[in-house]
């Protein structure tokens, strides 16, 4: 078997005209939906991230804000600048690009950003409201992921979802989703004893480990789903995701590439998220 492969650019595209459509007949009533981006220091990648956050903003005839602090810059500045924008009206959605620098408590910071705005799904509110199953904002990866999903008629309900990583950010939040969408789901760590038994079982498998390649095609099912969520920059520079994508080609039914798959996904569902935000404040 070769596996069909889940195009995240292409479903992106598609997601994001839907997306347009929402955010043009908000901007007909006046509104225009606005996203807050914080970047705290001088990471190149998270620098880029940032970038194409803003441009996606463009795209779609968003307004958007870029505020790039130094990396020195204090806790209490960075608290100071989330009140500011939690009480700005022209802002619907705001978040704070991650990794922060170690002198900064991210937890603290994810816990300033007020709930309503956190497009992010951060928030301790949003992730209790996502678990037990009143969603307000998905975090954008797994979001994204589920939506790769859907769009490529990979059918979840009834189905054994296995999800290998249990970060606040991917793992868990995936599981939840996989849940509320009525899989069976079984969250694997990287102390799970066997855990190839657990993945060769799975008729979904979302991987996110940060460990490069480390799911093999010997260790999935046939005819899976397979959603490789890692981003793993190689010593030539190439990019690999968390499953060794050339093998698990050969026995999966569907599986996304890296790049190319679930990344762009998560920042059309972030501006997803910021529309959304905005219609709820209009009381869409
Ligand atoms: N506040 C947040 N911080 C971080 C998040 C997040 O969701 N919120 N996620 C990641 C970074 N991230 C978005 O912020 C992100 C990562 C990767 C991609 C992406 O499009 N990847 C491309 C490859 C890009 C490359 O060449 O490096 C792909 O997979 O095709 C988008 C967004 C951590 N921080």
């Amino acid at each position: 078997m070769t596996a069909r492969i889940i195009d995240g650019k292409a479903i992106a595209q598609e997601v994001r005209a839907e997306w347009k459509i929402r955010a043009d007949a908000l901007k007909a009533r006046g509104i225009t939906p606005g996203l807050a981006v914080i970047i705290v220091g001088e990471d190149p990648a998270s620098k880029v991230y940032v970038a194409n956050k803003v441009k996606a903003c463009a795209e779609l005839g968003l307004h958007s804000e870029h505020i790039a602090l130094p990396a020195d810059t204090s806790e209490a500045a960075l608290l100071a600048k989330i009140a500011e924008l939690n009480a700005d009206p022209k802002i619907h959605g705001l978040l704070v690009q991650l990794p922060v620098p170690k002198h900064i408590d991210g937890d603290k910071v994810l816990n300033a950003i007020s709930p309503d705005k956190d497009v992010d799904g951060f928030h301790p509110i949003n992730v209790g409201a996502l678990a037990t199953g009143n969603m307000r904002f998905a975090p954008c990866t797994p979001y994204g992921s589920l939506v790769l999903l859907q769009k490529s008629g990979v059918s979840i309900e009834g189905k054994h979802a296995v999800v290998v990583g249990r970060s606040n950010i991917v793992g868990k939040p995936m599981a939840l989703l996989l849940l509320q969408h009525n899989a069976t789901v079984t969250i694997c760590t990287s102390k799970t004893v066997d855990l190839a038994k657990y993945t060769r079982d799975a008729d979904i498998l979302v991987v996110a480990t940060g460990r490069p390649k480390m799911i093999t095609g010997d260790m999935i099912k046939l005819g899976a789903a397979v959603i490789d969520v890692g981003i793993n920059r190689m010593a030539d520079g190439k990019l690999c995701g968390d499953v060794d994508f050339e093998s698990a080609k050969e026995v999966a039914g569907w599986i996304t590439p890296v790049p190319g798959g679930v990344g762009p996904m998560t920042i059309t569902m972030l501006v997803a998220n910021t529309v959304q935000s905005a219609e709820r404040s209009a009381g869409i």
